[in-house]
C-alpha cells in the first residue's frame, strides 16, 4: 500500500518543524528517513499514522485521503513502532500484543487471532517473555515488544521509529533483517527512522534525508550517502567507501566540523 504526502507543512505551537514536504512510498518500498536530532523524523511518522494533524497539505494512504479514514480503517492499513511503550507496565507481554490485533478482530476472530499473535511474538524472537509483566523486561527486550506488537497489527504499512534502539548489535541485524524479511513475505511498505547511516544504506532501498525541515535528499543509499550529506546535515567530516560484501555504502567518520 502506498504512502503519499504532498505539500505538507507541520508546525507545534512553539515552532515550525516541516515545510513543503514531498514524498511518495512505492507499496513494498523500504524507505529510511535520516536526519539529526530534533529534525522532524518522528513528527513526520506521527503525521503520516494520524497522530498529528498537518498544518496544511495531505496524506494518502494507498490513495485515500488519511482524514477520511476512521481510527479503525487507519489502524488496519498501517502500524507504528514508536520510541516508547504504552504507560501500562502492569500488562504482561502478551495481553500487550494482544491489543494489536484488535482492529481485526470481529465476534468469531478470537482463535485466529490468537495465531496471528503467537507468530508475532515468534517472529520478533519474544514468545520465551510472553508472561513477563512490561515494567520487568530490559531495554533491548521492550524494543522487541514494540516490534511484536507492530507486527501482530498484520498491516500493508509498517512505521517504525529508530527500531534498533537499545539493541545490541546482534539484535539490531536481527530486527533490520526481520522487517526486511516481513517486506520481502507480505509485501509490506516500511518506513523507518534510523540513525545509524551503515544500516540505512544497507536495508534500506531509498533514503530521504531531512534537513531543517525539509526534505534535503531522497534517493538510492549511493545516491544520498555522501561526503556532503555528512558534512552539510550532519556536521561531521568523513568518508564514504563501498562495502564489498553488500555493494552499499559505507561512512568512515573523522571528526565533528
Ligand atoms: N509536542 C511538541 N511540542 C513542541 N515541540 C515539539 C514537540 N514534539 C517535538 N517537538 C520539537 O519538534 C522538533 C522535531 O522533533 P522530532 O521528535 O520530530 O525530531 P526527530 O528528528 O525525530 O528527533 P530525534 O532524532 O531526536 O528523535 C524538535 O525541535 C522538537 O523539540
Amino acid at each position: 500500500m502506498s504512502v503519499k504526502v504532498e505539500d505538507l507543512h507541520f508546525s507545534y505551537p512553539t515552532r515550525p518543524v516541516l515545510t513543503r514536504i514531498d514524498l511518495t512510498v512505492e507499496p513494498g518500498e523500504f524507505v529510511a528517513l535520516v536526519g539529526v536530532n530534533g529534525c522532524g523524523k518522528s513528527t513526520l511518522l506521527r503525521l503520516i499514522a494520524g497522530l498529528l494533524r498537518p498544518s496544511s497539505g495531505r496524506i494518502l494512504l494507498g490513495g485515500a485521503e488519511l482524514t477520511s479514514l476512521s481510527r479503525r480503517q487507519v489502524a488496519r492499513r498501517l502500524a507504528v513502532l514508536h520510541q516508547s511503550l504504552p504507560p501500562v507496565p502492569a500488562m504482561t507481554v502478551r495481553q500487550l500484543v494482544r491489543q494489536g490485533r484488535y482492529p481485526h478482530q470481529g465476534p468469531f476472530g478470537l482463535l485466529r487471532e490468537s495465531d496471528s499473535m503467537d507468530e508475532a511474538l515468534e517472529l520478533a524472537g519474544v514468545a520465551h517473555l510472553a508472561d513477563r509483566v512490561l515494567d520487568t523486561l530490559s531495554g533491548g527486550e521492550r524494543q522487541r515488544v514494540r516490534l511484536a506488537l507492530a507486527v501482530a497489527q498484520n498491516t500493508r504499512i509498517l512505521l517504525l521509529d529508530e527500531p534498533t534502539a537499545h539493541l545490541d548489535i546482534r539484535h539490531q541485524l536481527e530486527v533490520l533483517e526481520l522487517v526486511r524479511a516481513l517486506r520481502e513475505i507480505r509485501g509490506l511498505t516500511v518506513v523507518t527512522v534510523l540513525h545509524e547511516l551503515d544500516h540505512a544504506a544497507r536495508f534500506a532501498e531509498r533514503i530521504v534525508a531531512l534537513h531543517e525541515g525539509r526534505v534535503w535528499a531522497d534517493g538510492p543509499p549511493k545516491h544520498v550517502i555522501t561526503p556532503e550529506l555528512l558534512a552539510d546535515v550532519f556536521g561531521v567530516a568523513g568518508r564514504v567507501v563501498t562495502d564489498e560484501l553488500h555493494g552499499s555504502p559505507r561512512c568512515l567518520l573523522d571528526a565533528a566540523l
